[in-house]
């Protein structure tokens, strides 16, 4: 117990994930705990959730709902990775998406929703990531409060940390809720588009305007 309460009280950016996993003792303790403060939270905004027969369980549902699912990329481990030998030594560029992408947004706490596309040139002679675990990593990054910008950069290095491509591209096309269904106001068609190159698919423009394409095509299908 005194290690769970240890944990819990280390700071972490809203985009890092903890050192460790939490174990579901300690996800109880998390969900507790911000149960506790969802509840003050209505207090101050003159919410009378203990007598609203609507609003009664909602504070335990909040916090249930993020430790377990819009943050759980904060508190589980990275996805288990199959990786392949590249027998063949297959070293064109693979694109694979549009992959769903659902996140959070850092400032107004709204949601980001959107596609992600990953382009990947695997070295030669090192390993082949299984297919569904580029959605699998984009859905676990997404699930931490985040900002687009370095969303992109945490997808594509863990990528890169993992099997060392010779060239790697991760592009996210998404609508933020902080900037439709507030604030502004913008159209629910406005996006945010951004990259992350590493290793040849930065160096090489061809390979860019290549992977661009397959994404294009893929958004398209
Ligand atoms: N660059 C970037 N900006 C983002 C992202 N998500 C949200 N934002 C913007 O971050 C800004 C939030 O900061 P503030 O300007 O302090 O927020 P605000 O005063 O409520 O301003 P408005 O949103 O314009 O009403 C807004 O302009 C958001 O649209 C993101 O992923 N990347």
């Amino acid at each position: 117990m005194s290690t769970s309460i240890r944990r819990l009280r280390q700071g972490r950016l809203g985009n890092q994930g903890l050192d460790l996993p939490l174990d579901p003792a300690e996800k109880t303790l998390m969900i507790g705990s911000a149960a506790k403060r969802i509840e003050e939270l209505f207090e101050s905004l003159q919410i009378d959730h203990r007598n609203d027969h609507n609003t009664r369980d909602t504070p335990q549902r909040v916090a249930k709902m993020l430790v377990e699912e819009v943050l759980r990329g904060r508190y589980e481990a990275p996805p288990r990775i199959t990786e392949f030998e590249n027998v063949q030594g297959f070293d064109q560029l693979i694109v694979t998406g549009p992959i769903e992408l659902r996140s959070t947004c850092a400032h107004h706490l709204m949601p980001i929703y959107g596609q992600a596309f990953i382009g990947i040139i695997p070295a030669a002679d090192g390993k082949i990531l299984g297919l569904s675990k580029y959605d699998r990593i984009v859905d676990h990054f997404a699930s931490r409060l985040q900002i687009q910008e370095e969303l992109v950069k945490q997808i594509g290095q863990h990528i890169v940390d993992l099997t060392a491509p010779r060239g790697l591209a991760v592009r996210v096309s998404a609508v933020h809720m902080c900037k439709t269904h507030r604030g502004v106001r913008a159209s629910h068609r406005s996006r945010m588009v951004n990259q992350s190159y590493h290793g040849l698919l930065e160096a090489d423009q061809g390979l860019r305007q290549q992977f661009l394409q397959e994404c294009i095509a893929l958004e398209r299908d």
